[in-house]
């Protein structure tokens, strides 16, 4: 009998057995060399923990808020789109385990669950993820069935003008299924029926998106607006002046554009640009608590995980969810106290020694 995993990277093998090859790919693999892909995870291995000691961490307190909402620890759930190709509960089962973590949960608007099957699975808070379609009256009627629906916030995804080359996807075949969501919403020609994915992406997402569009999604809403895929400091100031609630610090797991750097890298540089004007949330490659602590440490409000909790669903359902926010909270918690950090507002810059930091110090 195989032992429990006791760690996130083992839910991963647990899942590469279980599922066909390609929907394995589909969710593990990355845009063209992967260069990205292996950097998202490399560059936490470059950034060393300076910890104190002598500190009494008998109680360590990670609760926290974003935009209000309470949670207990800074790791929401990320949007990841076709969970149903993971686990026949799909979006449900993950939506009843950020629940049952009491954390966020970002729905993606490539969901095989409906918003309102979402919705009424259980009492998490939501946000809803959101592309600009071609044809913005899609944009609008989602946008109004997340409001209807309870979603506290929109989270603009803004680096998919296209799609990213997804090889793997490309030599596996791999075949768009039926998206609930926007069943009866995009015209018959280009409703999901057995096409590549790019194909369906390029007939739907906009190409034309631009800083305009923040301002036209504005005036549709009165939710807070979150963009997800800003990687520099000249974006996240153009954000903030869009009239922003939050930045996502993201190259979308490595799936777009290639040769960006690592998630963890960029993130500095726009914590420096917003200076606390919104809040910061970073997501790419987060497979541990000490991973977790270093983008705190280095200045984001909040981590989004994406792979694992996919991972998770696939190979124990909502269960699995929940085990793998529940072992990264547990390391976070364990990385806080090794490093004489009790409560999030203890862990500072001083905390962790980046390459960069390094290089600086031999000059
Ligand atoms: C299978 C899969 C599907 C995704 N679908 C979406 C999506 O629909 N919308 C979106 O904004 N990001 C999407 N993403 C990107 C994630 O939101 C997130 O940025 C990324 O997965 C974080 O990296 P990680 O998987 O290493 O944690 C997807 C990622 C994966 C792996
Ligand atoms: C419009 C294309 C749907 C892509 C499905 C989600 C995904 O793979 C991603 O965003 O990455």
């Amino acid at each position: 009998m195989e032992s429990d995993p006791v760690n996130v990277n083992e839910f991963q093998e647990l899942a590469r057995k279980i599922l066909p090859k390609m929907n394995y790919d589909f969710f593990s693999r990355g845009a063209e060399d992967e260069y990205t892909l292996r950097e998202n995870i490399q560059a936490f291995q470059r950034i060393m923990f300076r910890p104190r000691v002598l500190v009494d961490v008998s109680k360590i307190d990670m609760s926290t808020s974003l935009l209000g909402f309470k949670m207990t620890a800074p790791i929401m759930v990320a949007p990841t789109g076709l969970l149903q190709l993971a686990h026949p509960e799909g979006e449900v089962a993950v939506a009843r385990a950020a629940a049952a973590c009491n954390t966020l949960m970002v729905l993606s608007f490539s969901s095989n669950c409906t918003i309102e099957d979402v919705a009424s699975s259980c009492d998490a808070i939501r946000f809803y993820q959101l592309y600009i379609y071609k044809q913005r009256d899609v944009c609008v009627k989602l946008v109004k069935r997340a409001e209807r629906n309870g979603f506290k916030a929109i989270v603009l995804t803004v680096d998919t003008p296209r799609l990213g080359r997804r090889e793997a996807d490309m030599k596996n075949k791999f075949v768009i299924p039926k998206l609930s969501n926007l069943e009866g919403l995009l015209s018959v020609e280009i409703e999901p029926k057995g096409g590549s994915l790019e194909a369906f992406a390029s007939a739907t997402l906009s190409d034309s998106l631009n800083w305009k569009d923040i301002e036209w999604l504005r005036s549709i809403t009165n939710l807070p607006i979150l963009v997800k895929g800003i990687l520099t400091a000249e974006d996240a100031r153009k954000a903030v002046e869009a009239g922003v609630a939050g930045i996502i610090v993201s190259n979308h797991g490595a799936r777009q554009l290639d040769y960006v750097p690592a998630s963890i890298s960029a993130l500095e540089e726009v914590v420096r640009a917003v200076s606390g004007a919104v809040p910061i949330i970073v997501d790419g490659g987060f497979r541990r608590g000490t991973d977790i602590f270093k983008a705190l440490a280095l200045g984001a409000n909040a981590v989004m995980i994406g792979r694992p909790v996919i991972y998770g669903l696939a190979a124990k359902g909502e269960y699995g969810v929940r085990q793998v926010i529940k072992m990264l909270q547990n390391e976070l918690e364990l990385t806080m106290a090794l490093s004489g950090c009790p409560s999030l507002k203890d862990i500072t810059r001083s905390h962790v020694q980046t390459e960069n930091d390094r290089l600086r110090s031999m000059l």
